[in-house]
């Protein structure tokens, strides 16, 4: 794993565009796994601005989201789909149709499941993958003690993640129960892959990550097999 330390956020998302733009540059058909929360926030803005002023387009890219609440319409604010089409996709060149995330509102949630990751495969994995990480190791919905060869599926929230994912909710009974992520195993086939950690409260995990036993209590720690991964961060290491 190759880490790039940098001083702040803004220097943080400074970095991981000039890795994405390139990734998206590059390719024909770009395959791109994106990832919501708080620390990519201000990559999107910046991505949004580069495109507006011409410097990189979205118009042949494909997405895939690491993950969605089961529940949430799209008009939800607090769905990653309104994350996605608010802060990326209403204000590039990509093709709405090109951009997946799973659909927490499927029937089946199961076979829901299995689309989307056949889905992956088809487009001959993911070409460039965005990851942040939870406090306890989780890389998207995966949470600690979910299998290495894990497809996308179906998860049960931790009490933890619903509680650090509540500041975005009017109380915590409203963070649903449930969401659909890519597995680990997914997540493992993309072939580069750029890890996001910001702010020191990420400290003790990001040195689990990096130094400590490969096990699946520390989801993310699967990475240091990963052959071409690049950490950025700004955490006091
Ligand atoms: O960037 P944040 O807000 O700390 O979130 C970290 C991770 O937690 C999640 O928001 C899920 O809880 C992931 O989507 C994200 O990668």
């Amino acid at each position: 794993m190759k880490i790039v330390k940098v001083k702040n956020n803004e220097e943080l998302s400074e970095k991981a565009t000039e890795l994405f733009v390139h990734a998206l540059s590059r390719l024909e058909k770009p395959v791109i796994g994106l990832a919501t929360g708080s620390t990519p926030e201000r990559m999107y803005e910046k991505l949004t601005e580069k495109c507006q002023a011409g410097d990189v387009s979205f118009k042949n890219a494909v997405t895939f989201n690491l993950d969605e609440y089961a529940g949430l319409t799209a008009g939800n604010p607090n769905s990653y789909r309104f994350y996605m089409d608010e802060k990326l996709f209403n204000h590039v060149d990509i093709q709405k149709e090109n951009t997946h995330l799973p659909n927490g509102l499927a029937d089946d949630l199961q076979k829901e499941c299995k689309i989307f990751d056949d889905s992956i495969t088809k487009e001959g994995n993911l070409d460039f993958l965005v990851l942040g990480i939870g406090l306890n190791g989780h890389i998207g919905f995966n949470e600690p003690g979910t299998s290495f060869d894990s497809r996308t599926h179906v998860v049960e929230l931790t009490e933890s993640t619903r509680e650090v994912n509540s500041r975005f909710f009017d109380s915590l009974d409203k963070v649903p129960t449930e969401a659909l992520t890519m597995g680990l195993g997914t997540i493992m086939e993309a072939k580069e892959i750029m890890l996001l950690v910001q702010g020191d409260k990420k400290a003790e995990i990001l040195k689990k990550v990096l130094h400590g036993e490969i096990t699946e209590e520390v989801p993310a720690s699967i990475l240091q097999r990963h052959p071409n991964t690049t950490i950025i961060t700004d955490v006091t290491l």
